[in-house]
């Protein structure tokens, strides 16, 4: 495999466009490739599209899909309700292609990959069962479809577009085993810039859906994994920025759909937006930021409704980091007013919330923390592929508190085992009935785990104080509390879901007003 001259590829912008943008603004995005692709040479990469939110968006209903046809409740138009909802969806966005022939083409390809889709479905519903293989060809419709829907569009307009489908490129390079270790990401991403190369002067259009991984490209890198597929093609061709853009102006203090004092922040650390995105901020794929830093490419979130603002640059601490001349140009001339290097914070860099949050309270039946106790309760979650956000333990006593849109809400007397539970009930009633047999376990449902984020915050004596003092003078009750230690650069505590709104407004009007 050759390497990519430098000539060769300077001068590429990349562009990932969430999945409710492409939903809700394909126009908008059509326009800003456009713009972006006069003087300089652009590679676009596709989620898949959520006309509304991410919750009811295409992958979203491919799992739920999966999910239907695995649990093979005897009803076969369960999965194949949401094949049809998928296909309405897509043929509905057809009708914003002008061209007949255009237009035809692509109402084709979304019966030919909902065809495919209804089959792999289908063969689901009869071993009852979903493989990370079968999985991955299930969710990669969604950026399928999405690709050629925005190449439909382009060429619409008279502009040369060429669609990639990146499905089987780990096949085609042989990149296989675990491709998270990053040789193989770098092997991965030199394969995806020889792909975009041989484009020749077409505008690639790239599924963020990157190929077949053998532990399931989900449970590998979760969702948002498109957003790494982008950084993986940035580094491949070595351009010179990375733009994810979104249906927000950047990265915010807090949700600006729940905090609408909220105030978009200019430059962010990587281990900042990782942390954010951990406790609930989507920002973006955690895995991305680590790759692109290390190259030396910058970041940005930008907005499809309003593509003149600067948005918010990703770059690595000036403080520890040589940056690329490129970043350089884009370093702040002034110390930053959220973190100054050696100077203490004025404020954290922002707050947020991860709900729905469920906690397993599993008291040990033994006196004493027993050898081992902790390696047992450890190894049944992993088992049961369940991810861990906050944990409290006492000697014989641990509280662990896990995202989840889990429906299950009590204890094992109850009939639990009904043809309804989803695959995730299943695994969270599976590792309560392992965790039994430890001690005595109950699960609290509705809590919410609100976070504040910066990497100042350990420098900022007596911010936990009062962080907890605005909850606590609201009459917000805190459950479970995580400062220091696992990470230096957050402070975690656990709330009732039905304060999390207020508890959100509170604390950022609070902590995050400060006036010089
Ligand atoms: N701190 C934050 N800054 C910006 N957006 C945030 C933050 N916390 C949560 N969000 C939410 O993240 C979402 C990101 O934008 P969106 O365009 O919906 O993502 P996607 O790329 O998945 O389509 C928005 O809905 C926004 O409300
Ligand atoms: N479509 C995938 C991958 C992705 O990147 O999503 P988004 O860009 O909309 O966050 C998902 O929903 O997880």
């Amino acid at each position: 495999m050759s390497t990519l001259g430098l000539e060769e590829c300077r001068g590429w912008i990349i562009q990932k466009y969430g999945g409710t943008s492409l939903g809700k603004f394909p126009k908008n995005i059509v326009d800003i490739i456009i713009s972006t692709s006069k003087p300089q040479r652009v590679a676009i990469i596709c989620s898949a599209r959520s006309s509304r939110t991410k919750n009811e968006g295409t992958t979203t209903r491919l799992l739920r899909a999966a999910q239907a046809a695995a649990s093979n409740s005897g009803s076969e138009l369960t999965f194949q309700t949401i094949v049809d909802e998928i296909k309405d969806d897509h043929l509905q966005a057809a009708t914003d292609i002008n061209s007949p022939p255009l237009r035809k083409h692509f109402e084709e390809a979304v019966y030919a990959e909902c065809q495919s889709l209804s089959r792999i479905l289908e063969s689901v519903r009869e071993i009852e069962e979903v493989s990370p293989k079968t999985e991955n060809r299930i969710i990669s419709k969604g950026e399928k479809l999405a690709c050629q829907y925005l190449a439909a569009l382009l060429e619409d307009r008279g502009v040369f577009a060429q669609y990639i489908d990146l499905s089987d490129i780990i096949g085609r390079y042989d990149i296989s085993a675990d491709v998270s270790e990053h040789h193989l990401l770098i092997a991965l991403a030199k394969a995806l810039g020889q792909e975009i190369l041989s484009c020749g002067g077409k505008i690639p259009i790239i599924t963020g859906y990157f190929g077949n991984l053998t532990g399931g490209l989900l449970k590998t890198f979760g969702r948002g994994y498109s957003d790494l597929a982008a950084a993986l093609v940035t580094i491949g061709i070595a351009a010179r920025e990375l733009q994810i853009w979104k249906e927000v102006d950047g990265i915010f203090t807090a949700d600006p759909r729940q905090v609408p004092t909220a105030r978009v922040i200019p430059f962010i650390s990587p281990s900042e937006a990782a942390e954010l995105t951990f406790y609930g901020s989507e920002v973006i794929n955690p895995h991305t930021m680590a790759q692109v830093i290390n190259a030396k490419i910058p970041i940005r979130i930008k907005n499809v409704m309003n593509p003149s603002l600067q948005g918010t640059y990703i770059l690595p601490d000036p403080v520890n980091a040589i940056p690329s001349p490129e970043m350089t140009s884009f370093l702040p001339s002034e110390p930053l007013a959220v973190d100054s290097g050696s100077q203490v914070p004025k404020m954290p860099t922002a707050v947020t919330i991860k709900r729905p949050v469920i906690v397993l309270n599993l008291c040990s039946n033994r006196k004493t923390r027993a050898h081992g106790f902790l390696a047992k309760v450890f190894q049944i979650l992993d088992r049961n592929y369940l991810l861990i956000d906050l944990i409290a333990s006492s000697e014989v006593h641990i509280s662990l508190a896990l995202h989840s849109e889990h429906t299950m809400v009590s204890g094992p007397d109850d009939d639990l085992g009904g043809e309804d539970m989803t695959i995730d009930d299943k695994r969270l009633k599976k590792a309560y009935d392992e965790l039994g047999e430890l001690g005595s376990v109950d699960i609290v449902t509705g809590m919410t785990i609100i976070s504040l984020v910066g990497k100042g915050l350990k420098r900022m004596t007596g911010i936990a104080g009062r962080f907890f003092g605005v909850l606590g003078d609201a009459g917000v009750n805190i459950e479970m509390i995580s400062q220091g230690g696992a990470s230096e650069i957050a402070i975690s505590c656990l709330i009732a879901d039905r304060d999390a709104e207020k508890a959100l407004n509170l604390v950022h009007t609070h902590l995050f007003n400060f006036v010089e």
